[in-house]
C-alpha cells in the first residue's frame, strides 16, 4: 500500500512535471515581468520625483553646477506640456518661477524637451549673447513652412551668416529704410483714408485690418517691390494675406508632437502637418511667379540702385552667395512673414492705451504740433527725421513695448549647443531650449518701480527723472527685439513704421473710446500675443 502509493505518488508526479513545471514557468514569467516593470515604473516615478525641472530633466541633469537648477517637477512623461500648451504661457512660467524661487533660472519640461527660462536681464543677457546659443530649437511646422532654409530658423553656420549679412545690408540698413520712406508714407496716408471711410460709414473703426494691411503692403513694397489694392480686392493681395494668417495659425499653433514625439503616430489635434502641406505649394506658386516677374522685366523698367526690392537683390547674388529657387522662396516669405503682423499688433496696443489714456494722447499731439508746423494738414506727412525728434512718442512706443511685448517670450526660443556655465553657478546642459521671459522683467518691481502694470511713458523720459533704455538689445531691462547675434534685424524698420503710424493717426484723428466696445486689454498669445478683442474706437478728424 505504501509502495503502491509512493508509486502513484511518484507516478503522478511523473505525469503532472511538467504540467506543473509548465504552471510554475508562466507564474514566474508573469512574476518576473510583473517584478520587472512594477521595479521599471517605481525606479521611473522615483526618479521623477526627484528631478526637479521635470521627466526631461531625470538623472540629475540640472545639477551638472555648482549650484543646481531648481523647478517644477511636472507630471510623469508630460512635465508642465498640460499648463503650457494653452492660455497665456508667459504669465503662467512666471508664476511658475516666483512659486519655484526659480526667477534667475527655471527648469521645466514640455514633455521629452528640456527647456529653462529666466526672467533675469543679466542671466538673459548671457544666454542671448552667447555663441553657444545661437541655434533655434526647430518646430515641425518651421521646418515644413520652409523656415529651416530661411534667416530665422537656419542654425548657426555660414548659410545663415551669409544670409543675415544680405539682409543687413539691402533690407534693414539706415539708408534703405530712408530710401523706403515715400512707400510707407504712401501706405499710411492710404490707411488713414480708410480710417476715415470707416467712421463716416460706421460711425466707428476696427482698426486691426487697416493696419493689417498697412503693414503688409509696406513690406511688400520693400522686399516684392509691389504694392496690392486691398480694397479693390485684388486676387494677389487676398491669397497673400490668406496665406500670411494660416502660416501665423500655424507656427502659432501649440503642437504636441513637437515635445512628444511618438504621439505623431497616432494623434495630432491641431493638424499641423497636414496644413503646412496644403499650404506650402500656394507659398511657391505666389512667390516663384514674384520671381519670375522680375526675371522677365524688360529694360525699359529698369530700376535705380535706390529703388531696388529685396528680390532684385537675391537675384543679382553670384558665387557663393548666390541661392537656389527655392532658398529664395523661403527667405522672401519669411520676410514677408515677420514683417507683416508683429508691426501691426503692436500699433494696435500703442492706440488702445492712448483711447484709455487721453492725456498721453494729447501730448503726443502737442509734441508733434510744436515740432511739425500744419500737422494737422491732410497733406502733411510725418517723415522719420521729425519722429527722431519726438521724444514723448519715443517714449510712448517704448512704453508699448514695455507693457506689451508682441513676443513676451521673444517668440523663437534659443538651443544650446554645449553645457553652458552661467556666472552664478549653474550649468544649462546641451540642447536645452532656452526662453526668455521677457515679459516677466518688463514687469518686474525691481526694475521699473510700482505700478508697472501702468502706461506710463514718462519712466524712460530723462526730462521726467526715466532712463533711457536701449530697446534695440543694448539692455536687457527691455529687449523686445531680442539680443546677440540672433537679434530681430528688422526691428528699425519695425520702430520706424510703428512710430510714423502712431504719429499720423494721432496727427490727424482724435480716437476715443466706442462705448458700445470698450477697450480691452486682455491677452491673446499666438505667435505673438495680441488684443484678444479686436480694438473699435470712434475717431474725430483733426482736419476739415
Ligand atoms: C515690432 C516689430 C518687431 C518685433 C517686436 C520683433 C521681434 C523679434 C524677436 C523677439 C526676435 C527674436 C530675437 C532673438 O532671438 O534674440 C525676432 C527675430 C527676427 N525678426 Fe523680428 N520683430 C519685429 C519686426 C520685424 C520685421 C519688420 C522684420 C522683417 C521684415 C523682422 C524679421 C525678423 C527675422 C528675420 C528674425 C530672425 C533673426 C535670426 O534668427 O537671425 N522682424 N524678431
Amino acid at each position: 500500500m505504501g509502495l503502491s502509493n509512493t508509486y502513484e505518488d511518484t507516478n503522478m508526479l511523473g505525469f503532472s512535471l511538467p504540467a506543473i513545471l509548465e504552471i510554475n514557468k508562466y507564474c514566474d514569467i508573469n512574476l518576473i515581468l510583473f517584478y520587472m516593470f512594477a521595479t521599471f515604473l517605481i525606479c521611473g516615478l522615483i526618479n521623477w520625483a526627484f528631478s526637479s525641472g521635470g521627466p526631461a530633466w531625470k538623472n540629475g541633469r540640472n545639477k551638472m553646477g555648482r549650484t543646481p537648477i531648481p523647478g517644477p517637477i511636472g507630471l510623469p512623461i508630460f512635465g508642465s506640456l498640460f499648463s503650457l500648451s494653452r492660455g497665456l504661457a508667459h504669465r503662467k512660467l512666471a508664476r511658475m518661477a516666483s512659486s519655484n524661487a526659480a526667477r534667475r533660472l527655471m527648469a521645466f519640461s514640455l514633455g521629452s524637451t528640456p527647456a529653462v527660462v529666466t526672467a533675469d536681464p543679466c542671466i538673459a543677457r548671457e544666454i542671448l549673447a552667447s555663441p553657444h546659443f545661437a541655434s533655434r530649437p526647430i518646430k515641425e511646422s518651421a521646418k515644413h513652412l520652409m523656415f529651416s532654409r530661411a534667416i530665422g530658423f537656419a542654425p548657426d553656420g555660414p548659410h545663415w551668416r551669409m544670409l543675415r549679412s544680405v539682409a543687413s545690408t539691402h533690407l534693414f540698413a539706415p539708408r534703405r529704410i530712408l530710401a523706403h520712406q515715400g512707400g510707407r508714407q504712401l501706405e499710411c496716408s492710404a490707411m488713414l483714408s480708410a480710417v476715415a471711410g470707416e467712421q463716416s460709414l460706421k460711425g466707428h473703426v476696427q482698426l486691426r485690418k487697416h493696419l493689417q494691411a498697412m503693414s503688409l503692403n509696406t513690406i511688400t513694397d520693400i522686399v516684392f517691390g509691389k504694392r496690392y489694392d486691398v480694397v479693390e480686392h485684388d486676387d494677389e493681395a487676398l491669397e497673400l494675406n490668406e496665406l500670411v494668417r494660416e502660416g501665423f495659425e500655424l507656427l502659432g499653433a501649440f503642437n504636441w508632437s513637437d515635445h512628444l514625439p511618438w504621439l505623431k503616430y497616432f494623434y495630432e489635434p491641431s493638424r499641423v502637418r497636414e496644413r503646412c502641406v496644403a499650404l506650402v505649394p500656394r507659398v511657391e506658386r505666389l512667390v516663384k511667379k514674384i520671381i519670375k516677374e522680375h526675371c522677365d522685366r524688360d529694360g525699359s523698367t529698369e530700376k535705380t540702385r535706390e529703388e531696388y526690392d529685396f528680390v532684385d537683390v537675391l537675384l543679382s547674388l553670384y558665387g557663393e552667395e548666390k541661392l537656389d529657387e527655392d532658398d529664395m522662396v523661403a527667405v522672401l516669405w519669411e520676410m514677408i512673414f515677420r514683417g507683416t503682423d508683429t508691426t501691426a499688433l503692436l500699433i494696435e496696443w500703442v492706440m488702445a492705451e492712448l483711447i484709455l489714456n487721453p492725456k498721453i494722447q494729447s501730448n503726443i499731439h502737442k509734441e508733434l504740433q510744436t515740432l511739425v508746423p500744419n500737422t494737422s494738414s491732410s497733406h502733411v506727412i510725418i517723415a522719420d527725421t521729425d519722429i527722431a525728434r519726438s521724444p514723448y512718442l519715443e517714449a510712448v512706443v517704448k512704453e508699448a513695448l514695455r507693457r506689451h511685448p508682441p513676443g513676451p517670450l521673444l517668440s523663437w526660443a534659443r538651443l544650446s549647443t554645449t553645457d553652458f556655465p552661467l556666472s552664478n553657478g549653474m550649468v544649462i546642459p546641451a540642447y536645452t531650449t532656452a526662453m526668455v521671459n521677457m515679459w516677466a522683467i518688463a514687469h518686474d518691481p525691481m526694475i521699473w518701480g510700482d505700478n508697472t502694470f501702468e502706461f506710463r511713458p514718462e519712466r524712460f523720459l530723462a526730462s521726467d527723472g526715466g532712463t533711457g533704455v536701449d530697446v534695440r538689445g543694448g539692455d536687457l531691462r527691455l529687449a523686445p527685439f531680442g539680443a546677440g547675434r540672433r537679434v530681430c534685424p528688422g526691428r528699425k524698420l519695425g520702430l520706424a513704421s510703428v512710430s510714423m503710424c502712431v504719429a499720423e493717426l494721432v496727427m490727424k484723428f482724435e480716437w476715443i473710446e466706442d462705448k458700445s466696445k470698450p477697450v480691452d486689454l486682455s491677452e491673446e498669445l499666438k505667435l505673438s500675443c495680441e488684443m484678444k478683442k479686436p480694438l473699435s474706437a470712434i475717431v474725430i478728424p483733426r482736419v476739415n
